[in-house]
């Protein structure tokens, strides 16, 4: 109810409300902001790499980084039953993430490399195409979920994720993300509520 309310209210971003406040919370997240390292023309000419493994090298920014993000899904959807992280750096950051809020931990993986039963969306990259697939049993109907993901960029893969997550039956509360790579705009290809800890 609050993360509809909130949607409403500022369309698909909710990063004024979910903000944190406070001198240590900016603090933190100054930090982090300068951690991440950037690498021109990788892995293809024109693309500006930013590397959330800068961050993952120290622990405590690496603390900092997972406890921010907690704060931000304990804030704006506390009736989470779900973290959906994305293939394969959306993994490092939410399988703690879901520790952190004893929930269930859900892969979305590229085509082939989960067993059993799967859905599966097709999607475009900054870089290319590629095949989600989540194993059909892992998102029950109903479920409230939040999508997590190192990076934002043309927002191809969190709008497929969430179409993937809406077909199996699940409700996305939320799309969160470490990094948002603002000029691509990448938010606006999905309608869901979005939050991102760093904005380049
Ligand atoms: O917003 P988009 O334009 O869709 O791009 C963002 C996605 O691209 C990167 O993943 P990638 O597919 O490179 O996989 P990786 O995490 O395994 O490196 C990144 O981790 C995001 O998942
Ligand atoms: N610019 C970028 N930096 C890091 N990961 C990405 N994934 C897609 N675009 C990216």
């Amino acid at each position: 109810m609050v993360c509809f309310i909130i949607k409403k209210l500022f369309s698909h971003r909710v990063n004024q409300r979910t903000q944190v406040t406070g001198t240590m919370a900016d603090e933190r997240i100054e930090e982090i902001t300068k951690k991440i390292a950037t690498y021109p023309d990788f892995p293809k000419p024109g693309i500006s790499f930013k590397d959330i493994f800068s961050v993952l090298l120290e622990p405590r920014v690496f603390r900092n980084l997972m406890a921010v993000l907690e704060e931000r899904v304990r804030r704006v959807c506390p009736g989470v039953q779900a973290v959906v992280g994305l293939e394969s750096r959306g993994f490092l950051i939410g399988t703690p993430l879901a520790l952190a809020l004893d929930i269930p931990f859900v892969p979305i993986r590229k085509k082939g490399k989960l067993p059993g039963k799967v859905k599966q969306v097709s999607y475009t990259l900054e870089y290319g195409t590629d095949v989600f697939e989540a194993q059909e049993s892992s998102i029950k109907k109903g479920q409230k979920v939040v999508i997590l993901d190192d990076l934002l960029a043309t927002g191809g893969s969190m709008k497929a994720a969430c179409d993937l997550v809406t077909a199996m039956g699940g409700e996305v509360l939320l799309c969160l993300v470490c990094i948002e790579l603002l000029d691509l705009k990448g938010c606006e290809k999905f309608s869901h509520p979005f939050d991102a800890v760093v904005k380049f």
